[in-house]
């Protein structure tokens, strides 16, 4: 810090010093660059600043702390430049004679130069430093900040393919508000007609348009995940990311950007305005704005606080009403409609009680801001009166600044607020991109795609925990062989690994140890979408979309023939009551399914896997919906594709004893393998535990 401090003080000291050895030559220097016309004057404010600049870098800043040489670097820059700057930007937009053109050459001594110069530079760069801080920033603060630099730059980056029509939506409303700005001065005329008439349509649909492409690339990155992932993270967090965070995320680039850098121009070209007409009623103005500021960052940080907790006091009040609305059968079951409603009126006076709070702050704070803005206009008229009889403006140059400042105090208050819900929004991008660059750990990357496959499937010396619970091992040791053509049932007690070995084989988990493979090659080396091709399964309970029968069927199959449909749906014994139904196939099944039967569900599963003549179908308990004649119909078709690997889970007798292959688990290991008959004239586990397995008495059972 004290070095800094010997730095710029030595700095303003020699750049003083220069600037009076170069006015020693002044009346030689000036006449080369033409100094009586703009373009000269120019020339020769920027060729002084660069002077400046070279000098005080080459002769100071090796003198510095490593450390601080980046930013005291960056201070003399602006320290240099922003004169020149402010000049040229001063000319292209109002043009006129220089106001300081080369006013440092010709009096170096001129304190306000130096002493605006100074200050507008130490300010310009604690504006910067502390908005975006270097990256090797120490404190917490501080790298979250640099953070939200670099997520606003991945941001940016994102919306690459937009950014013409942004900066084309930026430069006309840019140009808007440059004509807006002028209407206190030409109030009445044509302009004000072009002022009022720009639109933000184009800035609207593009947020619209920024948020769609996000959200499916986010939704395209989440359906990718791991069946791990979707078990760890709650629903809610996902859609909040669908929904909310990636809006957010669009406004920080189509709205806030765009906003932030309109209302900058417009904010600066106002004072510029101002200034040019009363650069002392300015400086007052200016005073009131750290007050607005502190009092508007106060403000906004509590009203969005009390808004958050409003809405979620409203999400609370649906839940109760979904929840009773959902389980009404059990409402009146119960005849507990009075406390439902209760309940229903409980969480909306919380939420009422939210807003009568959230609209008190908003009350008092839109007094207080009233109160200084006409405490401000009070201290406007009685100094504007002051200058008027003073003679150093005229009334109608206090008309003009009055109307100008009325709308700079808007102006700057939208600043600050916006400024603060572009942080929100890159904090929101953040939470998004985390999703966006995650890395699904079991991997869909496999490329093997034989033309033939056999379907013979080892599982070899499995050990394998849910991510949800990683200390405690679902199968442990577990290797288990299914040969092609051959039906392999899986029996055991409830919780026993069954269903466990079947996600295994889906490649819904990665097991931590050991390996499965398929026709000698490990599970992971074939496509996705070609594995999926070739095994297919029926749940427990089987999940349909909302679409029709057809869709459902084929569901993830191209242009797939209807005799197909028709031929899967009757292997399934489904297509008599398909065929039933007033749209047959195009009957809509509702969401979820939930406009057919449990069994009629399941049966349309079975056809949606049998469409695909897997060569592995796995069966995960079918049959607890299905009566005997469809569980009949389905044996004769297995029986049709004698090539296929059968993988059966079943608590039905009948089911397991035709298997080839009966493999007992319990805890997570294999305790017995064979067929039925060998395996009851062992007299093991399956003989003693075949009352707990099966759930149907058969005269076998009493073997
Ligand atoms: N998604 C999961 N996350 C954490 N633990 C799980 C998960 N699914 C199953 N488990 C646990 O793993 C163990 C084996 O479950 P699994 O579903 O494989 O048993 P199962 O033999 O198929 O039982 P059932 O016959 O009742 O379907 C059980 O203790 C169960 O609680």
């Amino acid at each position: 810090m004290y070095g800094a401090l010997v730095y710029v003080v030595s700095t303003v000291c020699l750049d003083t010093a220069i600037l009076c050895a170069l006015s020693l030559g002044t009346a030689e220097l000036l006449p080369l660059f033409g100094n009586h016309d703009v373009l000269g004057g120019l020339v020769c404010m920027w060729s002084v600043a660069i002077t400046r600049w070279a000098l005080i870098c080459s002769l100071l800043l090796s003198n510095v702390d490593l450390k601080q040489r980046a930013v005291m670097k960056r201070w003399s820059a602006a320290h240099c430049f922003l004169g020149s700057v402010y000049e040229s930007c001063r000319q292209v937009m109002f043009g006129g004679p220089l106001e300081s053109g080369a006013a440092p050459l010709e009096n170096p001594w001129q304190p306000w130069f130096l002493v605006l110069n100074t200050v507008a530079a130490a300010a310009a760069c604690l504006f910067w430093e502390i908005t975006f801080p270097d990256s090797n920033g120490e404190s917490n603060g501080k790298e979250k900040k640099q953070k939200a630099r670099v997520l606003f730059m991945r941001v940016l980056r994102f919306y690459r393919p937009d950014y013409l029509l942004l900066l084309g939506a930026f430069v006309f409303l840019s140009a808007a508000v440059l004509c807006e700005m002028f209407i206190p001065f030409y109030t009445g005329k044509v302009i004000d007609i072009l002022g009022t008439q720009y639109h933000c349509y184009i800035l609207v649909s593009k947020l619209f348009d920024c948020c769609r492409g996000v959200k499916v690339k986010l939704f395209g990155a989440l359906v990718h995940q791991e069946i791990g992932f979707f078990e760890l993270t709650k629903t809610g967090d996902l859609t909040s990311r669908l929904s909310t965070d990636t809006t957010l995320m669009a406004r920080a680039v189509a709205l806030n950007v765009n906003v932030l850098l309109r209302t900058l121009i417009k904010t600066l070209g106002m004072l510029s305005l101002m200034c040019s007409l009363s650069w002392k009623l300015t400086v007052l103005m200016l005073m009131e704005t750290p007050a607005t500021g502190l009092l508007q960052s106060i403000y906004d940080a509590y009203y969005q606080r009390l808004s958050r907790e409003v809405q979620d006091s409203m999400a609370r009040a649906n839940d109760v009403a979904g929840e009773a609305v959902a389980g009404i059968r059990s409402v009146r079951s119960f005849s507990t409609e009075k406390s439902e409603s209760l309940r229903y009126g409980n969480k909306l006076l919380d939420t009422h009680k939210l807003i009568v709070r959230r609209d008190t702050v908003r009350t008092l704070y839109l007094l207080l801001r009233r109160l200084t803005g006409m405490a401000m206009q009070v201290a406007m008229l009685y100094y504007g009166r002051r200058f008027i009889q003073s003679g150093q403006m005229t009334t109608g140059n206090l008309v003009s600044f009055i109307l100008y400042q009325t709308d700079l105090g808007d102006n700057i208050r939208t600043l600050i607020y916006i400024f603060g819900d572009m942080l929100n929004s890159v904090g929101a991008a953040g939470k998004v991109f985390e999703y966006l660059d995650r890395k699904p750990q079991v991997s869909t990357d496999g490329i093997l795609q034989p033309d033939t496959l056999r379907g013979h499937a080892q599982f070899h010396n499995l050990t394998f925990s849910y991510p949800t619970r990683p200390d405690r091992p679902v199968l442990q040791g577990f290797s288990l062989e299914l040969k092609p053509g051959q039906m392999t049932a899986l029996v055991g007690p409830s919780g026993g690994g069954k269903s466990t070995c079947v996600s295994l084989l889906e490649r819904f988990y990665q097991p931590q140890e050991g390996e499965i493979l398929l026709d000698g090659q490990p599970l992971q080396s074939y496509q996705h979408q070609y594995l999926h091709s070739k095994v297919a399964m029926v749940g427990q309970e089987p999940v349909l979309f909302s679409g029709s029968i057809r869709d459902n069927i084929t569901y993830g199959l191209k242009n797939c023939p209807l005799e197909k449909v028709y031929d899967a749906a009757q292997k399934a014994n489904a297509h008599g009551f398909i065929s039933q139904l007033e749209h047959g196939y195009d009957t809509d099944v509702g969401e979820r399914g939930g406009q057919l039967s449990g069994g009629q569900k399941q049966r349309i599963a079975i056809a949606r896997a049998l469409i695909r003549e897997p060569q592995i179908l796995i069966l995960d308990e079918i049959t607890s919906c299905l009566d005997t004649e469809t569980e009949h119909m389905i044996q004769q078709a297995l029986v049709s594709c004698p090539s296929q690997t059968l993988l059966v889970i079943a608590h039905k007798l009948k089911t397991v004893e035709k298997a080839d292959q009966i493999v007992l688990i319990d805890n997570g290991t294999v305790l017995e393998k064979g067929t039925h008959q060998e395996l009851m004239d062992r007299k093991g586990s399956y003989y003693r535990l075949r009352e707990k397995i099966f759930t149907e008495n058969s005269p076998q059972n009493s073997h």
